[in-house]
């Protein structure tokens, strides 16, 4: 099956929930396409062919936590590549790097093991779902501070109206819009 066919049936298994988890927020469901395995084998492939056809030179998947996790483990796997992760404070062990940063709905923090970046790393950076933009860029930045660089970003879903790319100087590829 050609890509845009696949993307459109895709779409069609991420349920929407109006005004969770706070009035005026729409929140897209992920997790009801990842209950239908023929639909998440076949966003697997979807993800696997953005990913050689636009960032090939990655060296490392970089997710971010925690729905971030499921796509990048699989990514990294598809790669062969490692896989490393940016966790929400207090939860990774050893010398960390560490960004704030605003949510669509509150604030946050992220860490990353310092020595899982070496200089130069191109990694992916990989998440779920773009909205303000918030959680990306400070991945970004936490990536770079890191030493490492941003050869690009994949996202799952993309909510247009919040223009979450302009925060983001690396190439952004999302593979369902909304
Ligand atoms: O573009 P933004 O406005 O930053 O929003 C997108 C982020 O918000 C959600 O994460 P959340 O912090 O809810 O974490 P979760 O994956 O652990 O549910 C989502 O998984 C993205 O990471
Ligand atoms: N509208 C939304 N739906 C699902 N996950 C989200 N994370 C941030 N905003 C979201």
């Amino acid at each position: 099956m050609e890509m845009e066919k696949k993307l459109k049936e895709l779409k069609e298994h991420i349920s929407t929930y109006p005004d969770f988890p706070t009035p005026g927020i729409v929140f897209r469901d992920m997790f009801s396409l990842l209950r239908n395995p023929a639909a998440f084998k076949d966003l697997r492939d979807v993800m696997v062919e953005v990913t050689k056809r636009n960032i090939p030179d990655a060296q490392a998947v970089v997710g971010l936590e925690s729905r971030g996790f499921l796509f990048g483990s699989v990514l990294a796997i598809e790669l062969g590549i490692p896989f490393i992760p940016i966790r929400k404070p207090g939860k990774l062990p050893g010398e960390l790097n560490s960004v704030t940063y605003q949510l669509e709905y509150g604030t946050d923090k992220f860490e990353i093991q310092k020595e899982s970046v070496q200089p130069g790393l191109k990694v992916l950076l990989v998440d779920d779902l773009l909205a303000t933009g918030g959680s990306l860029k400070a991945g970004c930045q936490l990536i770079e501070e890191s030493g490492g660089e941003v050869a690009g970003c994949l996202v799952i879903m993309e909510l247009l109206e919040l223009r979450g790319r302009d925060k983001i100087s690396q190439p952004v590829f999302s593979l369902l819009e909304f």
